[in-house]
């Protein structure tokens, strides 16, 4: 009786996460073809998380024993599976209290956004189709990310917010148990989410965005930083397709939720941002981002979106962004001093 009622809440953390990261699907994927991976962001985004967590002081070169021991389709042998290399180590080497989240990108949006699974309305059969078909795809990606974490040596393990049970009141989370997370961090996993199609209240069922779950996860974790990785250096004035678009390279938060942008100064001290949204994307884009960071800032955890494969998200992941300095280039969004 009393461990079903220790599994029915979401236990404390034992000790605190140090960041939750967000690997955007516009950043992991090839947004313009259907379920196609980005390869290269990928792998370097993974590298980067392992250097984020890595306990050396980056003197000696780093054996990394990788954690994929499946075969792959087209692999000519058995995988090779370093038993005796584990079995020599004290431990992985590796500050693992991350928890990483993943978006959809060109994976699970197009089934979504074709089918009306965000607006909801099970009783219809093609959004059912469409429900299983987006998380068909979604938990495709999962795996792949996991893979690719599991490659760098990373103890990653995946988690689907409908499988752990997860519902939404229109859009927002309604119901979502921690304990899962909470326990395999203590167990030394690092937990990777992902966007998922989810039951929800009102509507039946919709798409709960991966940007929704991090505020979530910051609020119930409040962990040390929180990044986004995207496809753009952060948050511009306007639509960076723009060739007159200005990167916002500091936002303040205050405690009723408004915000300003403290750098830099913008004619007329300007404050709205345009934001332009992809005609598939079931889950707001660049809109619904701002808006959870902000909420995330007001926690008093800082916030920073940057764009993958480059040496500022290494920054970013690190926690070493210094919003006095002009050489980091991405958005951070903090609460009001
Ligand atoms: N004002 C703006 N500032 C920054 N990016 C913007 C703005 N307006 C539109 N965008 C677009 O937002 C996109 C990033 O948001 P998006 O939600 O697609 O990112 P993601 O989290 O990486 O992807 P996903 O939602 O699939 O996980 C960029 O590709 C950019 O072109
Ligand atoms: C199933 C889907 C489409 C998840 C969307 O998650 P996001 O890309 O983080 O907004």
């Amino acid at each position: 009786m009393a461990e079903a009622a220790r599994k029915q809440r979401s236990p404390a953390a034992p000790r605190p996460v140090r960041c939750i990261v967000k690997l955007g699907g516009a950043a992991i994927t090839n947004k313009g073809k259907l379920e196609s991976i980005d390869e290269e962001s990928l792998r370097s985004a993974c590298a980067q998380l392992r250097q984020a967590m890595s306990e050396s002081d980056g003197t000696a070169p780093e054996k990394v024993r990788g954690m994929d021991w499946s075969r792959r389709p087209g692999d000519p042998a058995d995988p090779v599976v370093d038993a005796e290399g584990f079995a020599g180590m004290a431990g992985l080497g590796l500050d693992s209290n991350f928890v990483v989240v993943h978006g959809a990108g060109s994976f699970g949006h197009f089934q979504a956004s074709r089918s009306g699974v965000h607006k909801g309305g099970l009783h219809s059969t093609l959004v059912k189709a469409g429900f299983v078909a987006t998380r068909i795809s979604v938990t495709s990606l999962n795996q792949e990310i996991v893979r690719a974490l599991a490659r760098e040596g990373i103890p990653s393990v995946g988690m689907s917010p409908f499988a752990c049970g997860w519902s939404t009141q229109r859009r927002d989370l309604a119901s979502a148990n921690a304990s899962q997370i909470i326990e395999s961090l203590h167990a030394g996993f690092v937990p990777v989410l992902h966007g998922d199609a989810v039951l929800d209240e009102s509507l039946d069922c919709t798409i709960l965005s991966g940007d929704v779950i991090i505020r979530h996860l910051a609020q119930l974790l409040t962990p040390k930083y929180v990044v986004f990785l995207t496809d753009v250096h952060g948050v511009y004035d306007r639509p960076p397709t723009d060739p007159n678009a200005v990167l916002l390279k500091e936002i303040e938060v205050d405690d009723n939720g408004g915000w300003s942008i403290v750098k830099p100064a913008l004619q007329g001290n300007r404050k709205e941002v345009e934001i332009s949204v992809a005609a598939h994307d079931t889950t707001g884009g660049m809109e619904t981002k701002i808006l959870e960071a902000a909420a995330i800032a007001r926690l008093g955890v800082d916030v920073y979106i940057t764009k993958v494969d480059t040496e500022h998200s290494l920054r970013a992941l690190k926690g070493d962004v210094n919003t006095s300095s002009d050489d980091w280039l991405g958005t951070v969004i903090r609460a009001a001093k």
